[in-house]
């Protein structure tokens, strides 16, 4: 977690930054000043001050990160660019030799046909260089195209995986998420990294090429090439700092106009777009931050345009002396015609290379850096992932939890507070209690998905941060209030609950009938098939009710001898509420349940019932044991059970 905080001390210092630019009334009326902040884009505010020389100096590191990633993406198509670049750089310097050897040839004296004939063998080579520089362009260009998108897809599936076996408390804290924020731009931009990478070593290998064919023609000829080039890299370097500065600091809106666009176009928002008329409202929002973008645009264009012009009037003055010179020597007989005439085509060459090296070092390094955040993100995911190993815990006779106190992180009251509890095998056991009592966070704790900060959890004895968590998983079904619907198949969305096992229609239908829900099946058009995501071709929606019968199915259908069921019939109607809690009695032979509910009619018959109250419990017992006691308990039983005696004396 160390990394974690140091990376969210890192996050800090760009908040602070961002605060100066974006306070009082800058404030973004729909987003406040808050937003920006969140951005893991801004995490490289600062790259864009970053001189050339301290750029020139990171890039080695950068480039082994990125040459590592393609390494165990497809060392093959690695090599194979690699290598054409590399041969294809010393080729183009042959070439040039070789189309001094053809000037040389038919620029000198004696009769044309004799002339031309002579210069045959170098327009051979000349002709065996070019072919080769485009064989191998276009081997080169296979070979990426290939490797690109599989050091990408390497790049998020690593992340990924490393993702989903982060601790859930430390996955839903917010600076973890600024990291993987930050490292999911660095997945998406890995490839480009690599192109640009190419692109340097190509570039370099030209520049090599040209200036070695120069110094070889006439050493006083080699300063030229940086004469000319130097004010187009220049303005190649300007231009492109200048872009990334705007980026950077326009991320932020750019993202929120993206999820403006988003929510206008997502299913959830759909019904107040229309009916509260959210829709223009977001709209109008949208062209705002949009006029506003566009309006940057325009200024980089006006920007870039005067930085080009200065490059190129300062680069065609250079050319002017080059060629002054080259007639110079020319007249003096320093060089002969051949070679001038081959040291304009090597000028040409190595300049265009000398702009593109520059800005492909530039961009290298800019996208570089969100590549070296996902390496911090694996890194760091690494560190505050669930252990593998441990003790394997077996189907638990008995979960006990002893002076249990847990609390979440950035709160001060704990959420749970010395609480003691037995669970047998095979009981159902309810938890009830007002809202935020701490029922959710005790259920996380028992079933080992949050760790306890004082006291233990044991499963037969065992506590729960010795065992293999893994394993004690497979023994925990959990139906949560905010159960995922996901957008699959009917049948997908229930076998999820146990990818590994055969969803034979037996095992389906069994599920479904535990949750209430085959009459609703049966309904359906294309049955198990049909596809519960409207807003997928040919799939349907459900409502509420049927959802969380899908999502009760999905539970049971996972078989696991701990049964947690966290407001498991909120949505339901009366009757499918009471069949539900009759048939959660009858899974109760040989499975233990962890019910959670509101409803105190729902969990009269639990074995035993345990009331919390600020993370603490107050009462425990069976409905008649509490009643008996006339606590908290029998209030909100009598509390909830006048409501319908008040009704039904009112008619
Ligand atoms: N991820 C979290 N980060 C910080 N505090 C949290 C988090 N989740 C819950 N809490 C706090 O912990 C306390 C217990 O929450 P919990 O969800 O366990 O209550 P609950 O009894 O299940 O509530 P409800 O009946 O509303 O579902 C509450 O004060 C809540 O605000």
């Amino acid at each position: 977690m160390t990394s974690v905080v140091a990376a969210a001390d890192r996050l800090n210092q760009g908040t602070a930054r961002e605060a100066a630019t974006e306070t009082g009334a800058n404030a973004d009326p729909l987003y406040g000043t808050g937003f920006a902040y969140k951005m893991g884009w801004n995490r490289h505010d600062g790259a864009r001050t970053i001189g050339f020389t301290k750029i020139v100096r990171r890039l080695p590191s950068l480039v082994a990160l990125c040459a590592r990633l393609s390494w165990r993406a497809d060392r093959s198509a690695l090599i194979i660019v690699v290598g054409c670049e590399l041969i294809s750089g010393a080729a183009t310097a042959f070439g040039l030799f070789a189309t001094s050897g053809v000037l040389r040839a038919l620029l000198a004296e004696g009769p044309t046909p004799a002339r031309v004939k002579a210069a045959i063998p170098a327009m051979i080579l000349v002709g065996v260089f070019g072919s080769t520089v485009a064989i191998l362009a276009a081997a080169g260009h296979a070979a990426s195209g290939r490797l690109k998108p599989r050091v990408q897809r390497v790049a998020f599936a690593e992340l990924l995986a490393k993702a989903v076996r982060v601790e859930l408390l430390q996955f839903r804290q917010a600076d973890y998420h600024d990291l993987l924020d930050a490292a999911q731009y660095g997945a998406g931009w890995a490839e480009f990294v690599i192109e640009e990478l190419v692109d340097v070593v190509s570039a370099t290998m030209s520049l090599i090429a040209a200036a070695g064919v120069l110094t070889v023609l006439h050493p006083a000829l080699f300063p030229l090439l940086p004469l000319i080039a130097l004010p187009r890299g220049w303005a190649a370097y300007r231009s492109i700092q200048r872009r990334n500065t705007s980026r950077l600091a326009w991320i932020p809106k750019t993202r929120r106009q993206r999820s403006l666009a988003d929510l206008l176009a997502a299913t959830g928002p759909a019904e107040e777009v229309r009916v509260h008329d959210a829709g223009r409202f977001l709209l109008g929002h949208y062209e705002r931050l949009a006029a506003d973008s566009e309006a940057e645009q325009a200024r980089l264009a006006r920007a870039e345009a005067r930085t080009n012009l200065i490059g190129a009037a300062l680069s065609g003055i250079a050319t002017a002396a080059t060629y002054a010179l080259l007639g110079l020597l020319l007249m003096h007989g320093i060089v002969p015609l051949a070679t001038a005439g081959t040291a304009v085509l090597a000028i040409r060459t190595g300049t265009s290379q000398l702009s593109v090296l520059i800005s492909s070092v530039n961009n290298a390094f800019e996208y570089g850096l969100y590549v070296q955040d996902l390496d911090d993100a694996c890194r760091t995911s690494a560190t505050i992932a669930i252990p593998v190993g441990g003790t394997t815990p077996t189907s638990p006779q008995r979960i006990r939890a002893e002076n249990l106190t847990f609390t979440y992180p950035n709160t001060d009251a704990p959420a749970l507070d010395g609480v003691d509890l037995d669970i047998e095998s095979g009981q159902v056991v309810a938890l009830v209690g007002h809202n935020g009592s701490g029922k959710t966070t005790l259920a996380h704790v028992l079933t080992g998905l949050y760790l306890p900060d004082a006291g233990r959890v044991t499963w037969d004895g065992v506590p729960t941060t010795e065992l293999d968590r893994d394993a004690l998983f497979e023994h925990v079904a959990m139906h949560s209030q905010t159960f995922e619907r996901w957008p699959f198949l009917l049948r997908a969305n229930v076998a999820i609950g146990r990818h590994s096992a055969e969803a034979t229609p037996t095992a389906l239908a069994s599920a479904a009938e535990l949750a209430g829900a085959t009459d609703m099946i049966a309904k359906l058009a294309d049955g198990w098939d049909t596809l519960l995501a409207p807003e997928h071709l040919g799939g349907v929606d459900l409502s509420g009710g049927q959802w969380q019968k899908v999502g009760l199915a999905r539970s049971f259908f996972r078989d696991a001898p701990i049964l947690v069921l966290d407001e498991p019939t909120a949505a339901l109607d009366p009757r499918a509420e009471v069949e539900v809690f009759e048939r959660v009695r009858e899974l109760a032979g040989g499975r233990t349940v962890l019910l959670i509910s509101h409803r105190l009619y729902s969990v009269k018959s639990a074995d035993r019932i345990f009331v919390m109250q600020d993370g603490r419990i107050r009462e425990s017992g069976t409905h008649d044991q509490l009643m008996a006691a006339g606590g908290e308990y029998a209030e909100l039983w009598h509390l909830q059970a006048s409501q319908y005696a008040a009704d039904e004396a009112s008619q």
